[in-house]
């Protein structure tokens, strides 16, 4: 998680809307091609063929390239957008990616339906535990926001209750209660036959942010958690 104390450069919504538009399909297109990766069954030559084709798109996407990370390069206003965050990146075709939408009426509640395929997988069949903290930690973590809460996580504990089969899945998160800058959210993968990792955790908004805040006198708008 890279944190921005101050405001990214914004675009405008319509230039936005044209980037995802660009954005999105291709980033699409790289997930289906990891997919792809693990489970094709073409002989050896097709193999050393695609690879070579896939190391020329690499050097022709390297032709120009960000120093860095993307952080939050892009956005408007308050709904800048996180793009190259693991979990719900738009252009991270490592993110599954989540969708959380407002749900449900307990406080700052999430929701996001994913599927998770083969790039997930730990057991033979089943996602990956720490696949599952990993969309445990942002799903919490965008309740708290979503409560206008938002921190950095402090700590996030999970019980395992079953196993989670790759496939569709939903994953919910609530905010549990709040004490100044600590916010503690729960939530839990539910699978086809109910829930299946529970979690509970405590994001804190940092030091650092709390004095911008004071500086600012500026209580409603937290800097940006990308
Ligand atoms: C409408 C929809 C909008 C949606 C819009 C989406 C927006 C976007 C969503 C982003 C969703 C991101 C979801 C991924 C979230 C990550 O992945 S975050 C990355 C992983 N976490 C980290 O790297 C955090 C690393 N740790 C730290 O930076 C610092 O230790 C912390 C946790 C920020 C605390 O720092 P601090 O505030 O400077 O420290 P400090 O003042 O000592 O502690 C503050 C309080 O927290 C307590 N505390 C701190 N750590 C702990 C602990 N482990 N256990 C218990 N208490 C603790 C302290 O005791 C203290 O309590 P009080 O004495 O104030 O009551």
């Amino acid at each position: 998680m890279s944190v921005n104390p101050d405001r990214p450069a914004e675009i405008t919504p319509e230039e936005l809307a044209a980037q995802t538009a660009l954005y999105a399909p291709f980033t699409q297109a790289v997930r289906e091609l990891v997919d792809a990766t693990i489970r094709t069954t073409v002989d050896p030559a097709t193999i050393r063929t695609a690879q070579a084709e896939v190391e020329a798109i690499t050097a022709r996407l390297r032709e120009e390239q960000l120093e860095g990370s993307l952080g939050a390069h892009f956005g408007h206003g308050r709904a800048r957008q996180p793009w190259g965050n693991t979990v719900v990146g738009l252009r991270n075709p490592v993110a599954p990616p989540l969708r959380p939408v407002p749900a449900g009426d307990r406080e700052g509640e999430v929701h996001a339906e994913v599927v998770l395929g083969a790039a997930y997988e730990g057991p033979p069949g089943l996602v990956h535990g720490g696949v599952s903290s990993l969309l445990l930690d942002q799903i919490l973590g965008t309740a708290a926001a979503a409560a206008g809460k938002p921190g950095m996580t402090a700590y996030l504990n999970l019980t395992y209750r079953r196993p989670t089969p790759l496939g569709p899945l939903r994953v919910e998160g609530w905010v549990d209660r709040s004490e100044g800058h600590k916010t503690w959210a729960r939530g839990h993968v539910v699978g086809p036959d109910g829930p299946t990792v529970e979690a509970e955790g405590l994001f804190v908004l940092p030091r650092w942010a709390r004095e911008l805040l004071a500086r600012r006198g500026d209580a409603e708008a937290p800097p940006a958690f990308e």
